[in-house]
Parts: structure tokens; sequence; C-alpha cells
């Protein structure tokens, strides 16, 4: 451990970011009163570009008129790549009301493009005597991005989680798929004829959670796109959740309780998380560092596991 203490990240739940399209008005009352805890209204991808100005319009109108409740309410902007982010940007932070939490800024390739979105926020709230700071966050989706991805997790005060957009992941890196997120047919190792499928997601997963740990940023794995399968959807988010990541997004509403109940630690989780808690504290009046619990070695080292646990747990009221 460096001298340097980890920065504890926002302490707010974040297991579920429900998407919707900027463009459809009939969703938003819907994703409000979801189980989700992050709200994503989007004005990127999911939106044609002949309706790009109507949803912005739409989004404004929404954080004024619906009851978004204790909601974190993000709008996803265009990439900086498009001639539609500055407006997005400037018509948010100028119109918006205060109900507005956070930007979300997708395809981000260095810290610059951070740094470029913030000057501008910047200027806009003081501007306009906004109250709130917008906070960010953003989406690795490019080879770029995930080249760069601590010094993108560094980049600005405002950053509270960082999320792989497996899609244009995938297109980025030129990865012959046109599946998002999940099992990949063709990468697979071969034992005595038999095919073990492996997880092609791993190491850029891997690697924006030791980013986002070190910079004290919220880890989230993006999308899966097959909104009929719950066992991947299930099987994903748990390999997530294994690596260290808060939550994951869904881009239907089926896939909202997954997420909750995959990101959501069990009761029994907890029980045997302060029961090693316990043991600790009772080895720490013996004098003892380290102690049996069930059989297996507990350290101090576990006491922090077991506190991640419990943390995670009491954040969403458990
Ligand atoms: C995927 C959808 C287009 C499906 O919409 P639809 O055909 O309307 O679905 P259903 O008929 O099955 O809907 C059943 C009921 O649920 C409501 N509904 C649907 N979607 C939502 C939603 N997002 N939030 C809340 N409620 C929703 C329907 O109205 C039905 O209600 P009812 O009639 O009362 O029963 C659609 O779900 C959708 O647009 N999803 C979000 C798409 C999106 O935002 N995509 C962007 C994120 S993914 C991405 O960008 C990739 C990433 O960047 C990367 O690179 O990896
Ligand atoms: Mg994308």
């Amino acid at each position: 451990m460096s001298f340097r203490i980890q920065p504890t990240p926002p302490a707010r739940p974040n297991r579920c970011q429900l998407f919707g399209p900027g463009s459809r008005t009939a969703l938003f009352e819907k994703m409000a009163i979801s189980a989700a805890d992050v709200i994503n209204l989007d004005l990127e991808d999911s939106v044609a570009p002949g309706d790009k100005d109507t949803a912005r319009a739409n989004i404004i109108q929404a954080t004024h008129d619906v009851d978004w409740n204790t909601k974190h309410l993000s709008v996803r902007i265009n990439g900086l790549d498009t001639p539609y982010w500055y407006r997005d940007v400037v018509e948010l932070l100028e119109q918006a009301s205060d109900r507005l939490d956070q930007i979300m800024i997708p395809k981000v390739g260095c810290a610059a493009d951070v740094y470029a979105v913030d000057a501008l926020v910047t200027a806009v709230e003081r501007a306009k005597g906004r109250k709130k700071p917008i906070t960010f966050e953003v989406i690795i989706e490019s080879a770029a991005g995930i080249a760069h991805v601590e010094e993108i997790a560094a980049a600005s005060p405002r950053l509270q989680a960082m999320s792989l957009g497996a899609a244009d992941f995938a297109a980025s890196m030129g990865m012959q798929t046109t599946g998002i997120g999940g099992t990949q047919e063709n990468y697979y190792m071969l034992q005595g004829g038999v095919q073990h499928w492996s997880d092609p997601w791993h190491w850029a997963q891997a690697a924006i959670v030791a980013a986002c740990r070190t910079h004290g940023v919220l880890p989230v794995d993006g999308p899966f796109g097959d909104f009929s399968d719950d066992e991947g959807f299930r099987a994903q988010a748990r390999r997530s959740a294994t690596l260290g990541m808060v939550g994951k997004w869904a881009i239907h509403p089926k896939q909202i309780a997954l997420s909750n109940e995959v990101f959501t630690p069990s009761a029994e989780a907890v029980a045997e998380a302060r029961e090693i808690l316990a043991a600790m504290e009772a080895a720490s009046t013996r004098g003892e560092g380290a102690t049996v619990y069930k059989g297996r070695l507990v350290d101090i080292a576990s006491i922090k596991q077991a506190e991640v646990i419990v943390r995670q747990s009491e954040m969403i009221g458990g």
C-alpha cells in the first residue's frame, strides 16, 4: 500500500443505470418510478440525428416536470467528435432544473476530453449562477479510452462514475462480434477437444476497476444487449460484481431487477461479513492479527474485504 490513502468513491447506490432515449418521452414517467438507482436520459446513440434538438428540449422539460424522486438523474450528451455536444452542454446547463445531477460523456479517449467538457460546464455554471455543481460520468468504449483509462479516471473532481461500453468498445477494438457484452462464441480455449469459454471483456473491466479505485470513481458495467437472456445478464453482472464493479446498465426494464439482485449483497454475504468482523474483533482482543473462521484464514485484510460488503449493504439501507 502506498502512503497515499485510496480515496473512497461517492457513497450513493449505483446498482442499476436505466437508459431511455430522449426522443421517447412516454418512457420518462416509467423510468422515474422504476427501481433503478440512476436514470440515464440519452441524447447520443439511441436518438436519430434528426431528433437531437427535440430530444434535448424533451429532456430539459422533463427535469422541470417529472418527479424523479430520489433518482440520480444523468443525461448522456453526444460525443466530442459530433457537432451536437456543445449545445447539449450549454442548453442543459442554461435551461435544465437543479434536478439534473450528472452528465455522461461518451467515447472519452483522453483526459483532455473530460477537461474540455469541464471547462464548458464550469463557464456556464458560473454565468448562470447554478448552485449545484454538475457531476460527470464517462464511458470507456474505444481503444484510446482503455489505453488512457487511468488519466481519464483522474481527469476531473466532477467525475463520479466510469462505465464500459461494450458495443462501441468492440467496434473500436476491431473485435469480430456484433454481441453487446456476455459470452462470445469464438472466445474459447480448447482442451482435450472440449471448449472452455473465456471472458473477452475481463481485461478491460479489470483496467477500469483499477483506475476507478485508484481515483475514487465508481466502476460500472455497461449494457448487455440481449434483454431476452436473463441468465446471460446475471452471469455477466456476477462477473462484474466479483471484479469490483458496483452496478450495471439496463437497456430494458426487464434488466433492472436482475441488476439490483446481483449488486445488492445477499443477506448471507452480509451476515458472513459481520461474523468475520466479529471474529477479527475477538482475535484482536487476544492480541492476534489472524484467526480461523469456518476453517479458513482470516486476517487484517479480511476486515477490509468484509467492510466492503457491509458498507455496500448499509448504503442501500440493508
Ligand atoms: C430496447 C427498447 C427499444 C425496447 O422498447 P419497447 O419495444 O417499447 O419494449 P417493450 O415493448 O418490451 O416494453 C415493455 C414495457 O416497458 C416499457 N419500456 C421499454 N423500454 C423502457 C425503458 N428504457 N425505460 C422504462 N420503460 C421502458 C414499455 O413502454 C412497455 O411499457 P408498458 O406498455 O406500460 O408495458 C427500449 O427499451 C429502449 O429504447 N431502451 C433503451 C435504449 C437505449 O437507451 N440505448 C442506449 C444505451 S446502450 C448503448 O448506447 C451502447 C453503449 O454506448 C455501448 O457502446 O456499449
Ligand atoms: Mg456507445
